[in-house]
């Protein structure tokens, strides 16, 4: 590989969730296009908790590393967009809101006893990705979120079509999102783009972003496996 320009490599990461990010998967196709029961959708919920619940703590384990006030200031956004700031809620406070609407003991989506092992393992592996690899890769890592707006958008317009159990209100964590994740983004992006400055570093970046595409892929293919077909959920796991 050459030494790309910031704007090429730019375009290389955009190619990269063309080719893998989740909304091509087909579990992603049944959920917005009505193909899924209640009890399917409830799976998902349950399962997608543990990813949410979890990025604070990569973002604080992340923070701890910045090496400047500005930079961690920017970064500490991230840590009240999900955890709130005691008056707001955050996201994770407001995904619990979504699997309230669907039904789910909240006690129960809590407690993480009804997680597949493929849902933990691919959300330990982020966590554990951005504690251990560079800054550089570990910010690179949440550049899907470039790609998060397309997906949201697709999710709730079909979601609220397509299910009579799903209201307007159920998905509200989703709408700060299509205005936070921009944000997120336009920060992430340009300090990928100002610090990937050899080849090295370059290739670097686009296998961080790489391997968060496949995590999210392997959280949709253990749900697919569990409750769609052959529909095997694992012993212990959640069973509509
Ligand atoms: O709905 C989605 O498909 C989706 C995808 C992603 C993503 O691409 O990582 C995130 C989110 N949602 C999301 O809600 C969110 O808060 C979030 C944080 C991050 C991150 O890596 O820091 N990704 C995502």
């Amino acid at each position: 590989m050459n030494l790309m320009s910031p704007e090429a490599l730019e375009a290389a990461l955009r190619a990269i969730g063309e080719e893998r990010y989740h909304i091509l998967h087909p579990f992603h196709h049944m959920l917005h296009g009505g193909k899924l029961t209640k009890g399917q959708v409830q799976a998902w919920a349950l399962n997608r908790y543990y990813y949410q619940a979890s990025i604070p703590a990569k973002d604080a384990s992340l923070i701890a590393r910045l090496p400047t006030p500005e930079l961690r200031r920017e970064w500490r956004r991230r840590l009240e967009d999900h955890d709130g700031d005691g008056v707001h809620p955050g996201g994770v406070e407001r995904w619990l809101a979504l699997t309230d609407g669907l039904g789910l003991d909240r006690d129960y989506v809590v407690s993480l006893k009804g997680l597949l092992p493929g849902t933990r393992f691919a959300v330990d592996a982020y966590v554990q990705f951005v504690r251990e690899r560079s800054l550089l890769e570990a910010i690179a890592s949440s550049l899907t979120e470039m790609f998060s707006p397309n997906i949201i958008s697709q999710r709730v317009s079909g979601m609220l079509r397509n299910y009579d159990f799903v209201t307007a209100e159920t998905l509200t964590y989703f709408t700060p999102r299509l205005t936070q994740a921009p944000q997120d983004v336009a920060f992430a992006l340009s300090y990928v783009k100002a610090h990937a400055d050899t080849v090295e570093k370059q290739e670097q970046v686009l296998a961080a972003l790489r391997f968060k595409c496949d995590l999210l892929w392997a959280q949709l293919d253990a749900l697919h496996v569990a409750y769609v077909e052959p529909a095997l959920p694992p012993p212990g796991a959640f069973r509509p």
